[in-house]
Protein backbone atom coordinates (compact mmCIF):
# COMPACT_ATOMS: atom_id res chain seq x y z
CA UNK A 1 0.00 0.00 0.00
CA UNK A 2 1.63 3.09 -0.88
CA UNK A 3 -0.22 6.73 0.42
CA UNK A 4 0.23 10.11 -1.33
CA UNK A 5 -0.05 12.58 0.77
CA UNK A 6 -0.46 16.51 -1.24
CA UNK A 7 0.99 14.66 -3.99
CA UNK A 8 4.08 13.00 -1.44
CA UNK A 9 4.44 9.21 -1.46
CA UNK A 10 5.00 9.09 2.64
CA UNK A 11 5.70 6.24 4.38
CA UNK A 12 4.55 7.63 7.37
CA UNK A 13 6.35 7.68 10.69
CA UNK A 14 7.71 4.56 12.60
CA UNK A 15 5.21 3.99 15.37
CA UNK A 16 6.24 -0.12 16.56
CA UNK A 17 9.77 -1.93 16.06
CA UNK A 18 9.85 -5.38 16.67
CA UNK A 19 13.07 -7.37 17.12
CA UNK A 20 13.02 -11.07 17.26
CA UNK A 21 15.43 -13.68 17.61
CA UNK A 22 15.86 -16.61 15.52
CA UNK A 23 17.61 -19.51 15.56
CA UNK A 24 17.64 -22.13 12.37
CA UNK A 25 19.18 -25.22 11.70
CA UNK A 26 22.76 -24.87 10.66
CA UNK A 27 25.18 -27.35 9.56
CA UNK A 28 28.60 -28.91 10.95
CA UNK A 29 30.60 -26.44 9.12
CA UNK A 30 34.40 -26.22 9.69
CA UNK A 31 36.15 -23.00 9.56
CA UNK A 32 39.27 -21.39 11.35
CA UNK A 33 37.87 -20.15 14.29
CA UNK A 34 36.36 -24.26 14.73
CA UNK A 35 33.00 -25.65 14.17
CA UNK A 36 29.55 -24.19 13.34
CA UNK A 37 27.08 -24.77 16.06
CA UNK A 38 23.78 -26.98 15.60
CA UNK A 39 21.70 -23.35 15.46
CA UNK A 40 22.88 -19.93 13.94
CA UNK A 41 21.04 -17.02 15.16
CA UNK A 42 19.94 -13.77 13.71
CA UNK A 43 17.75 -11.25 14.40
CA UNK A 44 14.50 -10.38 12.40
CA UNK A 45 13.62 -6.61 12.30
CA UNK A 46 10.24 -5.61 11.78
CA UNK A 47 9.29 -1.47 11.40
CA UNK A 48 5.54 -0.55 11.30
CA UNK A 49 4.50 2.98 10.31
CA UNK A 50 1.62 4.92 10.66
CA UNK A 51 0.32 4.10 6.76
CA UNK A 52 -0.27 0.31 7.90
CA UNK A 53 3.65 -0.65 6.00
CA UNK A 54 5.95 -3.10 7.36
CA UNK A 55 9.84 -2.68 6.48
CA UNK A 56 11.94 -5.95 7.09
CA UNK A 57 15.80 -6.35 8.00
CA UNK A 58 17.64 -9.16 9.16
CA UNK A 59 21.19 -8.90 11.19
CA UNK A 60 22.81 -11.05 13.60
CA UNK A 61 21.21 -12.49 16.85
CA UNK A 62 24.16 -12.41 19.39
CA UNK A 63 22.96 -11.43 22.29
CA UNK A 64 24.88 -8.34 22.43
CA UNK A 65 23.64 -7.31 18.75
CA UNK A 66 20.00 -7.75 20.25
CA UNK A 67 20.65 -5.28 23.33
CA UNK A 68 21.93 -2.72 20.92
CA UNK A 69 19.06 -3.12 19.00
CA UNK A 70 16.32 -3.28 21.50
CA UNK A 71 18.19 -0.48 23.12
CA UNK A 72 17.48 1.50 19.82
CA UNK A 73 14.20 0.49 19.05
CA UNK A 74 12.44 3.27 21.21
CA UNK A 75 14.33 5.79 19.97
CA UNK A 76 12.92 5.22 16.31
CA UNK A 77 9.15 5.68 17.45
CA UNK A 78 8.16 8.51 15.09
CA UNK A 79 11.00 8.26 12.57
CA UNK A 80 9.90 9.02 8.74
CA UNK A 81 12.00 5.91 7.05
CA UNK A 82 12.67 8.42 4.31
CA UNK A 83 15.01 10.32 6.66
CA UNK A 84 18.06 7.89 6.53
CA UNK A 85 20.24 11.13 8.32
CA UNK A 86 17.76 10.71 11.08
CA UNK A 87 17.86 7.38 11.55
CA UNK A 88 21.64 7.56 11.86
CA UNK A 89 22.19 10.22 14.69
CA UNK A 90 19.01 8.12 15.97
CA UNK A 91 21.25 4.89 16.26
CA UNK A 92 24.71 6.85 17.13
CA UNK A 93 22.93 8.39 20.53
CA UNK A 94 21.82 4.88 21.40
CA UNK A 95 24.87 2.85 20.58
CA UNK A 96 27.61 5.18 20.82
CA UNK A 97 29.07 4.21 24.28
CA UNK A 98 29.26 0.35 22.81
CA UNK A 99 30.63 1.31 19.67
CA UNK A 100 34.21 2.51 21.67
CA UNK A 101 34.14 -0.55 23.20
CA UNK A 102 35.25 -3.35 21.30
CA UNK A 103 33.42 -6.59 21.98
CA UNK A 104 35.28 -9.95 20.72
CA UNK A 105 33.02 -12.31 18.82
CA UNK A 106 33.57 -14.95 15.98
CA UNK A 107 35.43 -13.54 13.21
CA UNK A 108 33.02 -12.34 10.41
CA UNK A 109 30.80 -10.72 13.33
CA UNK A 110 32.40 -7.34 13.76
CA UNK A 111 31.43 -7.11 17.52
CA UNK A 112 33.52 -3.35 17.65
CA UNK A 113 31.11 -2.44 15.52
CA UNK A 114 27.80 -2.31 17.25
CA UNK A 115 26.84 1.27 15.80
CA UNK A 116 27.66 0.18 12.30
CA UNK A 117 25.58 -2.94 12.35
CA UNK A 118 22.77 -1.77 14.17
CA UNK A 119 22.13 1.23 12.01
CA UNK A 120 22.29 -1.05 8.64
CA UNK A 121 20.08 -3.51 10.99
CA UNK A 122 17.12 -0.73 10.74
CA UNK A 123 18.71 1.06 7.42
CA UNK A 124 17.54 -1.53 5.30
CA UNK A 125 13.92 -2.19 7.00
CA UNK A 126 13.81 1.44 6.10
CA UNK A 127 14.70 0.78 2.62
CA UNK A 128 11.97 -1.70 2.53
CA UNK A 129 9.43 0.68 3.73
CA UNK A 130 10.53 3.51 0.75
CA UNK A 131 9.89 1.24 -1.53
CA UNK A 132 6.76 -0.37 -0.66
CA UNK A 133 5.64 3.71 -0.18
CA UNK A 134 6.87 4.70 -3.69
CA UNK A 135 5.80 1.45 -5.36
CA UNK A 136 9.24 0.31 -6.81
CA UNK A 137 12.18 -1.90 -5.98
CA UNK A 138 14.72 -1.30 -3.18
CA UNK A 139 17.32 -1.59 -6.30
CA UNK A 140 15.63 1.83 -7.72
CA UNK A 141 16.47 3.73 -4.22
CA UNK A 142 19.88 2.56 -5.05
CA UNK A 143 20.53 4.13 -8.51
CA UNK A 144 18.68 1.06 -10.12
CA UNK A 145 19.79 -2.21 -11.13
CA UNK A 146 22.92 -2.31 -13.50
CA UNK A 147 22.60 -6.01 -13.72
CA UNK A 148 19.18 -8.27 -13.99
CA UNK A 149 20.77 -11.33 -11.44
CA UNK A 150 23.08 -11.23 -9.20
CA UNK A 151 25.77 -14.02 -9.33
CA UNK A 152 26.73 -15.92 -6.17
CA UNK A 153 29.71 -18.33 -6.00
CA UNK A 154 29.43 -22.25 -4.61
CA UNK A 155 30.41 -21.54 -1.14
CA UNK A 156 32.18 -25.35 0.00
CA UNK A 157 32.97 -26.05 3.58
CA UNK A 158 35.07 -28.74 4.86
CA UNK A 159 32.21 -30.73 7.06
CA UNK A 160 32.11 -33.38 9.60
CA UNK A 161 28.59 -35.91 9.01
CA UNK A 162 26.65 -34.93 11.58
CA UNK A 163 26.67 -32.47 14.64
CA UNK A 164 28.30 -33.83 18.23
CA UNK A 165 25.53 -35.89 20.14
CA UNK A 166 23.15 -35.57 16.84
CA UNK A 167 20.67 -32.58 18.01
CA UNK A 168 18.32 -33.46 14.76
CA UNK A 169 18.87 -35.40 11.55
CA UNK A 170 22.30 -34.72 10.10
CA UNK A 171 22.34 -32.72 7.36
CA UNK A 172 22.23 -34.49 3.50
CA UNK A 173 25.40 -33.17 2.76
CA UNK A 174 27.18 -35.96 4.50
CA UNK A 175 30.90 -35.35 5.04
CA UNK A 176 33.38 -33.94 3.41
CA UNK A 177 37.12 -34.02 4.78
CA UNK A 178 39.03 -35.37 1.61
CA UNK A 179 39.22 -33.30 -1.59
CA UNK A 180 37.18 -36.14 -3.12
CA UNK A 181 34.61 -35.54 -0.65
CA UNK A 182 34.96 -31.73 -1.15
CA UNK A 183 34.13 -32.51 -4.95
CA UNK A 184 31.23 -34.50 -4.60
CA UNK A 185 30.14 -31.50 -2.65
CA UNK A 186 30.82 -29.08 -5.14
CA UNK A 187 29.39 -31.19 -8.00
CA UNK A 188 26.18 -31.27 -5.86
CA UNK A 189 26.00 -27.45 -4.85
CA UNK A 190 26.92 -26.36 -8.56
CA UNK A 191 24.32 -29.22 -10.01
CA UNK A 192 21.10 -27.79 -7.76
CA UNK A 193 22.09 -24.01 -8.30
CA UNK A 194 24.18 -23.61 -11.04
CA UNK A 195 26.85 -21.77 -9.62
CA UNK A 196 29.54 -20.38 -12.30
CA UNK A 197 32.28 -20.13 -9.27
CA UNK A 198 33.88 -21.74 -6.33
CA UNK A 199 34.80 -20.41 -3.03
CA UNK A 200 36.58 -22.64 -0.31
CA UNK A 201 36.30 -22.28 3.16
CA UNK A 202 39.92 -23.23 4.45
CA UNK A 203 41.68 -22.77 7.62
CA UNK A 204 40.39 -25.81 9.28
CA UNK A 205 42.51 -28.91 8.41
CA UNK A 206 45.52 -30.01 7.51
CA UNK A 207 46.69 -27.15 4.58
CA UNK A 208 48.39 -29.48 2.45
CA UNK A 209 44.90 -31.64 2.07
CA UNK A 210 43.39 -28.37 1.56
CA UNK A 211 45.68 -27.40 -1.11
CA UNK A 212 44.79 -30.63 -2.50
CA UNK A 213 41.47 -30.07 -2.19
CA UNK A 214 41.85 -26.93 -4.52
CA UNK A 215 43.86 -29.00 -7.61
CA UNK A 216 41.19 -31.29 -7.15
CA UNK A 217 38.53 -28.38 -7.56
CA UNK A 218 40.50 -27.04 -10.41
CA UNK A 219 40.78 -30.33 -12.18
CA UNK A 220 37.22 -31.14 -11.75
CA UNK A 221 35.53 -27.67 -12.71
CA UNK A 222 38.05 -26.47 -15.28
CA UNK A 223 38.15 -22.88 -15.90
CA UNK A 224 35.99 -22.22 -12.91
CA UNK A 225 36.84 -18.89 -10.99
CA UNK A 226 38.39 -20.24 -7.69
CA UNK A 227 39.08 -18.55 -4.40
CA UNK A 228 40.14 -20.48 -0.44
CA UNK A 229 39.72 -18.28 2.15
CA UNK A 230 41.54 -19.86 5.12
CA UNK A 231 40.65 -16.93 7.30
CA UNK A 232 44.02 -15.80 8.76
CA UNK A 233 44.91 -19.43 10.05
CA UNK A 234 48.21 -20.00 8.37
CA UNK A 235 51.42 -17.98 9.10
CA UNK A 236 53.23 -15.64 6.27
CA UNK A 237 55.50 -18.21 5.11
CA UNK A 238 52.96 -21.11 5.38
CA UNK A 239 51.09 -19.01 3.38
CA UNK A 240 53.31 -17.75 0.52
CA UNK A 241 54.58 -21.53 -0.20
CA UNK A 242 50.80 -22.21 -0.90
CA UNK A 243 50.11 -19.02 -2.55
CA UNK A 244 53.11 -20.11 -4.80
CA UNK A 245 51.57 -23.51 -5.66
CA UNK A 246 48.30 -22.42 -6.26
CA UNK A 247 48.23 -19.05 -7.47
CA UNK A 248 47.60 -19.52 -10.85
CA UNK A 249 44.33 -21.97 -10.07
CA UNK A 250 43.20 -18.63 -7.88
CA UNK A 251 40.95 -16.03 -8.91
CA UNK A 252 41.87 -14.22 -5.57
CA UNK A 253 43.47 -15.44 -2.27
CA UNK A 254 41.06 -14.22 0.08
CA UNK A 255 42.95 -13.71 4.33
CA UNK A 256 45.34 -16.51 4.41
CA UNK A 257 47.25 -14.92 6.57
CA UNK A 258 46.96 -12.23 9.41
CA UNK A 259 47.08 -8.60 9.80
CA UNK A 260 47.42 -5.72 7.33
CA UNK A 261 51.09 -5.73 7.11
CA UNK A 262 51.44 -9.84 6.57
CA UNK A 263 48.89 -9.66 3.51
CA UNK A 264 51.12 -6.57 2.14
CA UNK A 265 54.65 -8.64 2.47
CA UNK A 266 52.16 -11.73 0.91
CA UNK A 267 51.46 -9.41 -1.79
CA UNK A 268 54.54 -8.23 -2.32
CA UNK A 269 56.03 -12.20 -2.30
CA UNK A 270 53.66 -13.52 -4.52
CA UNK A 271 52.04 -10.66 -7.01
CA UNK A 272 48.66 -12.48 -6.25
CA UNK A 273 45.73 -10.33 -5.77
CA UNK A 274 44.65 -10.43 -1.78
CA UNK A 275 41.18 -10.27 -0.95
CA UNK A 276 39.66 -9.40 3.00
CA UNK A 277 36.79 -9.26 4.72
CA UNK A 278 39.07 -9.25 7.43
CA UNK A 279 42.26 -7.09 7.33
CA UNK A 280 40.03 -4.18 5.66
CA UNK A 281 36.86 -3.64 7.98
CA UNK A 282 36.79 -0.06 8.52
CA UNK A 283 37.68 3.58 6.85
CA UNK A 284 41.12 3.98 8.88
CA UNK A 285 41.83 0.19 7.27
CA UNK A 286 40.97 1.38 4.07
CA UNK A 287 43.19 4.28 4.00
CA UNK A 288 46.24 1.60 5.80
CA UNK A 289 44.94 -0.77 3.06
CA UNK A 290 45.92 2.08 0.52
CA UNK A 291 49.26 3.15 1.62
CA UNK A 292 50.38 -0.46 2.31
CA UNK A 293 49.03 -2.21 -0.88
CA UNK A 294 47.89 -5.05 1.41
CA UNK A 295 45.04 -6.32 -0.64
CA UNK A 296 43.42 -5.49 -4.07
CA UNK A 297 40.06 -7.11 -3.75
CA UNK A 298 37.43 -5.81 -0.63
CA UNK A 299 34.86 -7.94 0.45
CA UNK A 300 32.17 -5.71 0.84
CA UNK A 301 29.00 -6.49 3.92
CA UNK A 302 25.83 -4.42 4.40
CA UNK A 303 25.31 -6.10 7.83
CA UNK A 304 28.99 -4.57 9.26
CA UNK A 305 29.70 -1.60 7.08
CA UNK A 306 26.45 0.49 7.92
CA UNK A 307 24.30 -0.80 5.64
CA UNK A 308 23.22 -0.43 1.70
CA UNK A 309 24.54 3.70 1.52
CA UNK A 310 27.53 2.96 3.15
CA UNK A 311 28.32 -0.03 0.86
CA UNK A 312 27.82 1.97 -2.01
CA UNK A 313 29.89 4.75 -0.69
CA UNK A 314 32.66 2.24 -0.30
CA UNK A 315 32.25 0.88 -3.65
CA UNK A 316 33.13 4.30 -4.56
CA UNK A 317 35.86 4.50 -2.62
CA UNK A 318 37.53 0.88 -4.19
CA UNK A 319 36.72 2.72 -7.48
CA UNK A 320 38.81 5.50 -6.71
CA UNK A 321 41.18 3.72 -5.50
CA UNK A 322 41.45 0.90 -8.15
CA UNK A 323 40.52 -1.83 -5.94
CA UNK A 324 37.85 -4.68 -6.59
CA UNK A 325 34.82 -5.55 -4.96
CA UNK A 326 33.07 -8.36 -3.85
CA UNK A 327 30.83 -9.33 -1.14
CA UNK A 328 30.76 -11.40 2.26
CA UNK A 329 27.95 -13.64 4.10
CA UNK A 330 27.68 -15.29 6.95
CA UNK A 331 25.05 -17.95 7.94
CA UNK A 332 21.73 -16.22 6.90
CA UNK A 333 18.47 -16.04 5.31
CA UNK A 334 16.45 -14.51 2.79
CA UNK A 335 16.08 -11.13 3.83
CA UNK A 336 19.56 -10.60 4.41
CA UNK A 337 19.69 -12.36 0.83
CA UNK A 338 17.42 -9.94 -0.56
CA UNK A 339 19.11 -7.32 0.47
CA UNK A 340 22.78 -8.30 -0.73
CA UNK A 341 20.83 -8.76 -3.80
CA UNK A 342 19.18 -5.35 -4.48
CA UNK A 343 22.20 -3.55 -3.65
CA UNK A 344 24.58 -6.30 -5.18
CA UNK A 345 22.66 -5.83 -8.07
CA UNK A 346 23.28 -1.65 -7.93
CA UNK A 347 27.13 -1.80 -7.78
CA UNK A 348 28.86 -1.40 -11.02
CA UNK A 349 31.78 -2.58 -10.26
CA UNK A 350 31.03 -5.66 -7.49
CA UNK A 351 32.30 -7.50 -10.59
CA UNK A 352 32.53 -11.09 -8.43
CA UNK A 353 30.16 -13.40 -7.92
CA UNK A 354 29.19 -12.77 -4.08
CA UNK A 355 29.48 -15.07 -1.40
CA UNK A 356 26.66 -16.67 0.27
CA UNK A 357 25.82 -19.41 2.76
CA UNK A 358 22.36 -19.75 1.92
CA UNK A 359 22.50 -23.41 0.38
CA UNK A 360 23.40 -24.63 3.36
CA UNK A 361 20.18 -23.40 5.41
CA UNK A 362 17.06 -25.87 5.32
CA UNK A 363 14.59 -23.22 7.26
CA UNK A 364 13.15 -19.79 6.03
CA UNK A 365 11.47 -17.28 7.10
CA UNK A 366 9.50 -15.31 4.57
CA UNK A 367 6.85 -16.72 2.69
CA UNK A 368 6.87 -18.93 -0.14
CA UNK A 369 10.13 -20.68 1.60
CA UNK A 370 13.57 -20.44 -0.02
CA UNK A 371 14.27 -17.85 -2.72
CA UNK A 372 15.38 -19.27 -5.90
CA UNK A 373 18.91 -19.32 -7.45
CA UNK A 374 19.03 -20.82 -10.89
CA UNK A 375 21.92 -20.39 -12.80
CA UNK A 376 24.08 -19.36 -9.87
CA UNK A 377 22.22 -16.19 -9.64
CA UNK A 378 19.18 -14.63 -7.67
CA UNK A 379 16.78 -12.41 -10.23
CA UNK A 380 16.31 -9.00 -8.54
CA UNK A 381 12.65 -8.58 -7.82
CA UNK A 382 10.56 -6.05 -9.64
CA UNK A 383 7.86 -5.96 -6.44
CA UNK A 384 8.22 -2.69 -4.09
CA UNK A 385 10.64 -2.37 -1.52
CA UNK A 386 13.07 -5.88 -0.77
CA UNK A 387 10.15 -8.03 -2.31
CA UNK A 388 9.58 -10.43 0.90
CA UNK A 389 6.90 -10.82 3.43
CA UNK A 390 7.44 -12.53 6.92
CA UNK A 391 5.76 -15.79 7.60
CA UNK A 392 4.62 -15.01 11.14
CA UNK A 393 4.57 -19.06 11.90
CA UNK A 394 7.91 -19.48 10.28
CA UNK A 395 8.92 -16.68 12.64
CA UNK A 396 7.19 -17.97 15.82
CA UNK A 397 8.70 -21.33 15.18
CA UNK A 398 12.33 -20.18 14.29
CA UNK A 399 12.02 -18.00 17.23
CA UNK A 400 10.50 -20.49 19.60
CA UNK A 401 13.54 -22.87 18.44
CA UNK A 402 15.80 -19.86 19.30
CA UNK A 403 14.37 -20.02 23.59
CA UNK A 404 14.85 -23.34 23.11
CA UNK A 405 18.40 -24.03 21.82
CA UNK A 406 20.24 -22.35 24.81
CA UNK A 407 23.04 -20.50 22.02
CA UNK A 408 23.06 -16.83 23.00
CA UNK A 409 25.91 -15.82 20.70
CA UNK A 410 28.21 -17.61 18.60
CA UNK A 411 30.92 -19.30 19.06
CA UNK A 412 32.83 -21.73 16.91
CA UNK A 413 35.78 -22.69 19.15
CA UNK A 414 33.40 -23.30 22.11
CA UNK A 415 32.10 -25.75 19.95
CA UNK A 416 35.13 -27.29 18.56
CA UNK A 417 36.00 -27.74 22.28
CA UNK A 418 33.68 -30.01 22.74
CA UNK A 419 35.24 -32.46 20.12
CA UNK A 420 38.72 -31.18 20.75
CA UNK A 421 39.06 -29.97 24.07
CA UNK A 422 42.46 -28.82 23.66
CA UNK A 423 41.22 -26.39 20.76
CA UNK A 424 42.07 -22.27 21.45
CA UNK A 425 41.04 -20.96 18.31
CA UNK A 426 44.15 -18.93 18.32
CA UNK A 427 45.27 -17.45 14.60
CA UNK A 428 47.64 -19.16 12.82
CA UNK A 429 47.22 -22.06 14.14
CA UNK A 430 48.94 -23.86 10.99
CA UNK A 431 52.76 -22.45 10.93
CA UNK A 432 55.55 -23.07 8.85
CA UNK A 433 58.67 -20.73 8.26
CA UNK A 434 60.58 -21.16 4.92
CA UNK A 435 64.38 -21.95 5.44
CA UNK A 436 67.28 -20.04 4.62
O1 LIG B 1 34.49 -15.00 4.36
C1 LIG B 1 34.49 -15.16 5.59
O2 LIG B 1 35.48 -14.87 6.24
C2 LIG B 1 33.30 -15.71 6.24
O3 LIG B 1 32.41 -16.13 5.54
C3 LIG B 1 33.22 -15.76 7.71
C4 LIG B 1 32.27 -16.79 8.24
O4 LIG B 1 32.27 -16.71 9.65
C5 LIG B 1 32.62 -18.21 7.81
O5 LIG B 1 33.96 -18.45 8.07
C6 LIG B 1 31.77 -19.25 8.48
O6 LIG B 1 30.55 -19.08 8.47
O7 LIG B 1 32.31 -20.21 8.98
MG1 LIG C 1 36.53 -14.29 4.29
Amino acid sequence: MSAALGGWASAGHVTAVRVTPIAFRDPPLLNAAGIHEPYALRSIIELETSTGLVGLGESYGDTEMLADLNATAPQLIGLDPFLLNDLQLRVERSVSNRAQRGLSLAPGTHGDKATLKVLSAFEVACYDLMGQALGHPVCDLLGGKVRDEVPYSAYLFFKYAEHLGSPYAADSWGEAVTPEQLVAQARRMIGEYGFESIKLKGGALDPDLEAAGVRALAAAFPGMPLRIDPNANWSLDLATRLGKELGSLLEYYEDPTPTLEGMAELHRRTGLPLATNMVVTTQEEFRRNVQLNGVQVLLSDHHYWGGLRATQQLAQMCRVFGLGLSMHSNSHLGISLMAMTHLAASVPNLTYACDTHYPWQEEEVIVGGKVTITGGAVRVPDRPGLGVTLDRGALERLHQQYLDCGIVRRDDAAQMRRYDPGFTGELPRYREEAKG
